[in-house]
């Protein structure tokens, strides 16, 4: 059975004075595993790391048993999908592709046999000679998974894949992780806390370059049990309440207000205690981690 394990321990790196990762310690297994934070949390610099594109930093990374040093056998297994990605607009997807492949080393043969295979699984089967440049978001995203798997990784990550797609491409886009994560180690960053609890089993939260949490979602969201509330309030307790509790959602009806919020005691009279799920979860470990409630807001 193969090595299908990344074991990161006292990883620490700096940008000149800002300690970007400050000692994680992660083991990662197959399958989809999410890295959750808000921006500027320290994700990208993690994936980057992993991904061997960051260099000068302290401790000790191996992936699927391979030391991080040893970035040209790192590549070989590890594809990986940046936040910011473009790929030859003038060219044709298909022509993209095999520049790509090209590049990577791949062989005429073993081009033309993995190419429109990989294509119809990202489902641009029909796009072979569309222009990058013509395609939506979404197809973007997903011709860029095809290239960071083109050369059949173990590894695979991505980093906010789901960033400006619409409802329907994200959720294509999340089905197709989910499939590649069968048989892959896949890594998903994102800040959506909706994308990792419809995803992933095992997760970890980032704030300010540290790691707030690690298990799995289901662990997460239990430790917010009996602390989550429903009211309806009038609108203009809405105020008082937000300076009071962190707020995890709101429904306004007319004057009314709906309110979810986290509370270790019964906010007000009406209130009734209901089930958490991974945003109050999220939101709670947020504020224990000393996050200031308007802070949080942003991320829903
Ligand atoms: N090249 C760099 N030089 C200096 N500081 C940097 C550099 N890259 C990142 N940082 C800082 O390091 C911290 C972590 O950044 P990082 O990009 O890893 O966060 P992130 O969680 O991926 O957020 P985002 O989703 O916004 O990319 C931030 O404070 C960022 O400003």
């Amino acid at each position: 059975m193969d090595n299908m394990q990344i074991e990161i321990s006292n990883l620490n790196k700096f940008y000149g004075k800002k300690h970007a990762l400050q000692n994680i310690n992660l083991s990662i297994g197959q399958g989809m595993f999410g890295l959750l934070g808000r921006n500027g949390a320290g994700k990208t610099t993690l994936m980057k790391t992993l991904a061997t594109l960051l260099n000068k930093k302290s401790g000790d990374i191996t992936v699927c048993g391979i030391p991080i040093q040893n970035a040209k056998e790192i590549c070989r297994i590890t594809g990986y999908l940046p936040q910011e990605f473009s790929m030859y607009p003038s060219m044709k997807v298909y022509e993209a592709m095999d520049y790509l492949g090209v590049l990577s080393g791949l062989d005429c043969k073993t081009r033309k046999g993995r190419i429109p295979g990989l294509l119809e699984k990202v489902n641009l089967g029909d796009h072979h000679r569309t222009k990058v440049k013509a395609l939506s978001g979404g197809m973007k995203r997903r011709l860029g998974i095809a290239q960071a798997i083109l050369h059949d990784p173990k590894v695979l990550i991505v980093d906010e894949p789901t960033a400006g797609l619409d409802p329907e491409e994200r959720i294509r886009f999340r089905n197709l992780l989910c499939e590649l994560a069968e048989e892959r180690i896949v890594i998903l960053s994102t800040h959506i806390v909706g994308d990792i609890e419809a995803t992933c089993e095992d997760i970890a939260i980032m704030d300010n370059g540290k790691l707030l949490y690690k298990g799995t979602v289901k662990e997460l969201t239990r430790t917010a049990t009996n602390k989550v509330y429903t009211a309806e309030i009038a609108r203009i307790e809405l105020n008082a309440l937000k300076e009071k509790y962190i707020v995890t959602g709101m429904l306004t009806m007319g004057e009314r207000v709906n309110v979810r919020l986290l509370a270790n005691e019964q906010p007000t009279t009406n209130a009734i205690l209901c089930e958490p799920n991974i945003e109050d979860a999220y939101m709670l470990r947020m504020h224990e981690s000393g996050v200031a409630a308007h802070q949080l807001g942003g991320n829903l």
